[in-house]
């Protein structure tokens, strides 16, 4: 009896303790609006859920608080959501906030200190090295590459001529994986050709296991973790990724010690291996592979989520597909071949088309930060230092207060005369700031590159309506039933 009373005292204390050390954190809370919270789980009760549940629930919690801030707790964790494109402005382009929020250490397993997961001195060292390596002349360079695997993915394609509905996903996926093989790791060994390989299905398994964990709450303290077959799922994963990524670094160093010509571009590994031997003690082998192996998985999925989606959007509205491949022969003519960079901004419409998937289905539908000293917003605001910061992406980008059509594909959504007027922060698909995605230039033109030869060898119809298709999250946005379409030659009129 008397060891039960001690140990009650003991918790008191503790919970005393750690709620008096706390109390500028409660204080600072206490001024945001925001649901009911439950004691000790807070308001995680509003998202238990299936995990591709989650970003419906957060969609309709930032419908409800449309303007100022809302907190919520996540057990003892404060996270603030701002979906005022006024006040994303401020957080993105403080450096208050260039630190990612603490669970992204969760995915620190997998890609250590590269950009995505590293924070402070080292990430911003290591992004002002990296950075100039993905500029236009890099994009430029890659038309050609890019072209190459967009022909060979049009010639897998031939066979679902004029056949059923079937997923597009796969073909798109193999041929973002070839290009970007070769752009960012230097290898040339196709997906497209041999199928997937060890390594590319691992690092789909990687992005799904990595998600689970940031979801699961009872998964994150790493003693439980340890003790369930997802640890031992991901030591597997994690030596099949590392084993091709420590393959493609060897083959790197001897292209430099052969002094082998770079193939048909000069890959993102060796500009990384050149800077490395003039400045060694700045970049280790480990946060080499780091950057290879980030570099790699922010653009082969992001890649191919996004011209899947363009794909499906196009056969959902037909006359928008019929402008832009329009477009596409008027500048190109009606036979593929390589695109010149010119060329390639000279398609305003499908630029257009491009951003409004990317508005609909945003890569990061939900950005979080970290706040590392208190922050007072717009003079009334005190965003207190260690709080979580959210970013509700895809809310913004679907909210009718900045959208005409909000839940339709409308590339004129993007008119000068429409931009000009909106916010420029109620469009974040590649977010803003020391954080932003540096491979923006390079995205755009990969997926311009697929879709010019999609668009010029195929005419694409899919069934019902956008309405009709229903969102997942996982790492990123995607639909749960696929990108079903159908293809048929195109008759240029
Ligand atoms: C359609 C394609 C793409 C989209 C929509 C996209 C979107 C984004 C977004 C939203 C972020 C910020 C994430 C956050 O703040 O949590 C980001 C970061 C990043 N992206 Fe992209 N991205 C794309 C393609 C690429 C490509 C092709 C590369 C590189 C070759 C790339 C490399 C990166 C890197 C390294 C970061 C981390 C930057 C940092 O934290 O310093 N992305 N991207």
């Amino acid at each position: 009896m008397s060891l039960l009373i001690l140990l009650t005292v003991l918790l008191l204390a503790f919970a005393i303790k750690f709620a008096w050390k706390r109390r500028f954190l409660y204080r600072a809370a206490a001024k945001f609006q925001g649901p009911v919270a439950l004691p000790l789980i807070g308001n995680a009760w509003l998202f238990m859920c299936k995990n591709e549940d989650i970003l419906m629930r957060i969609y309709g919690l930032s419908k409800k608080y449309p303007d100022d801030p809302v907190r919520f707790w996540l057990g003892p964790s404060l996270i603030i959501m701002l979906s005022n494109p006024h006040h994303l402005e401020k957080i993105l382009s403080s450096s208050k906030f260039a630190h990612k929020h603490d669970i992204y250490d969760l995915l620190k397993v997998f890609t250590g200190e590269g950009l995505i997961t590293s924070s402070g001195s080292l990430h911003k060292e290591h992004r002002h090295l990296i950075q100039p390596m993905l500029t236009a002349n890099f994009s430029q360079d890659s038309v050609a590459v890019m072209q190459k695997h967009a022909e060979r993915c049009m010639d897998i394609l031939e066979a679902k001529l004029d056949q059923d509905m079937f997923d597009i996903e796969d073909a798109i996926h193999q041929c973002m994986i070839d290009a970007n093989k070769e752009l960012i790791l230097g290898s040339t060994r196709s997906s497209q050709l041999h199928g997937y390989s060890k390594y590319d299905r691992a690092l789909t398994n990687m992005y799904n296991l990595g998600f689970t964990r940031l979801v699961k709450p009872y998964l994150q303290p790493e003693m439980i973790y340890n003790l369930t077959p997802y640890k031992r799922r991901q030591e597997d994963l994690i030596h099949a990724v590392k084993d091709f990524i420590k393959q493609v670094v060897q083959q790197s160093k001897e292209r430099r010690a052969h002094s082998c010509p770079p193939g048909d571009i000069y890959p993102v590994v060796d500009r990384i291996r050149d800077v490395r031997e003039e400045r060694p003690d700045v970049i280790s082998d480990k946060v080499f592979e780091d950057h290879l192996l980030t570099l790699y998985a922010a653009a082969e999925d992001p890649s191919t989520i996004t011209c899947s989606f363009l794909a499906l959007c196009f056969g959902l509205y037909p006359e928008y597909q019929e402008r832009a491949a329009k477009e596409i022969m008027e500048v190109f003519g009606e036979t593929p071949s390589t695109p010149s960079w010119e060329a390639l901004s000279k398609l305003q419409y499908l630029d257009m088309c491009l951003k409004d998937v990317l508005r609909l289905f945003p890569i990061g539908p939900i950005i979080l930060r970290k706040c590392t000293s208190d922050f007072l917003l717009d003079d009334k605001w005190l965003i207190p230092k260690n709080c979580g910061i959210a970013l509700p992406i895809f809310a913004i980008h679907r909210d009718p207060r900045y959208w005409s059509h909000p839940d339709h594909f409308y590339p004129d959504h993007f008119l000068p005369e429409s931009t000009n007027q909106r916010h420029p922060y109620a469009y974040l698909p590649f977010s803003a700031g020391s954080r932003g995605c540096i491979g923006k230039l390079l995205a755009n033109t990969i997926i311009k590159v697929f879709t010019c030869n999609l668009l010029q060898r195929f005419e694409i119809e899919a069934a019902g309506t956008l309405a009709e298709v229903e969102l997942k999250m996982d790492i990123s946005t995607r639909p749960k039933r696929g990108y079903r379409l159908k293809l048929k030659r195109r008759v240029w009129k």
